[in-house]
C-alpha cells in the first residue's frame, strides 16, 4: 500500500524556519495532511489494542533508566514496516532538506516513535539533547488525537531559552490531530501536563553526523 501525500508548502516551511532562528522553536496546526494523520493514528491505535508498545527510558542510551516519577509513556520505535510510516517518514525529509538550506543546521538522519501517554501520563521539564553532545539538533512533535478538548490536559509547556524553572512557560499547546511542534533539541525546555485521556503522538529528532577522526557514524 502506499499513501500519496502532498509536502508542506515553502509559504509553511519558511514560517517554521522562520521562528526557530527566532524563538528556538515553531508550533503549525494541522501540518500534516489528514490522510496522513489518519493512517499514522490508525496505526498507533492497533499497536496500543494491541499492547505492542515498550516502557520509555529517560537519559541517553547508555544511561537509559526507567523512572516512572520523570515519564509515564509507552513507545514504538518506526522502522518504516507500515505504509503509513513509509509515508510520513518521505513527509519529513523535504522538512530537513528545507529546514537544512534555511538554518544551516546540517541535519543528517532523522529517527521517530509512536508515542502513548496512558490516563495520569506526563512528562517532566527536560531538554532532548545534552548541550555539546550534538546528536540530537532539531526535535519534531506530531499529535494525532482527534477532537482534543482543553479539559483533557495533556499540553505541551515550553520555555524561552535558559528560563528559570519556576519561570512560567509561554506556551501551552494543546495535543491537536496533525499539528506539529518543532524545537531545536538542545536549548528548548519543554514538558507535557498530566493528561486525563490516553495521548497519542509521534515523537521525531534530527541529528547531526558525528562522524569524525576517532569514530564513523553510520546511516543507520
Ligand atoms: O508529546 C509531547 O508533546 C512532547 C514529548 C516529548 O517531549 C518527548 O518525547 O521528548
Ligand atoms: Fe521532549
Amino acid at each position: 500500500m502506499h499513501i500519496a501525500v502532498p509536502l508542506p508548502g515553502d509559504n509553511r516551511l519558511g514560517a517554521i524556519a522562520g521562528d526557530l532562528a527566532a524563538r528556538g522553536w515553531s508550533w503549525q496546526p494541522r501540518l500534516l495532511p489528514d490522510d496522513l494523520t489518519a493512517a499514522l493514528r490508525a496505526e498507533v491505535l492497533l499497536r496500543d489494542a494491541e499492547q505492542d508498545l515498550d516502557p520509555a527510558g529517560i537519559g541517553r542510551e547508555d544511561a537509559f533508566q526507567l523512572d516512572r516519577s520523570v515519564r509515564r509513556t509507552r513507545i514504538a520505535w518506526m522502522d518504516g514496516s507500515s505504509a503509513a510510516q513509509r509515508a510520513f517518514l518521505a513527509w519529513a525529509e523535504p522538512v530537513r532538506e528545507s529546514l537544512n538550506r534555511a538554518l544551516l543546521i546540517g541535519m543528517f538522519e532523522f529517527e521517530a516513535c509512536y508515542v502513548v501517554y496512558p490516563e495520569g501520563g506526563f512528562y517532566d521539564r527536560h531538554l532532548d539533547s545534552f548541550a555539546g553532545a550534538r546528536n540530537r539538533v532539531l526535535s519534531l512533535v506530531v499529535y494525532l488525537n482527534e477532537a482534543w478538548q482543553p479539559e483533557t490536559g495533556g499540553a505541551l509547556a515550553i520555555w524561552p531559552e535558559g528560563a528559570d524553572p519556576a519561570a512560567p512557560p509561554v506556551a501551552h499547546i494543546m495535543p491537536e490531530a496533525g499539528g506539529a511542534v518543532f524545537m531545536l533539541s538542545e536549548t528548548v525546555p519543554h514538558a507535557v501536563d498530566v493528561t486525563h485521556a490516553r495521548r497519542f503522538a509521534i515523537a521525531g529528532w534530527w541529528r547531526v553526523n558525528q562522524s569524525g577522526d576517532t569514530r564513523i557514524d553510520p546511516l543507520t
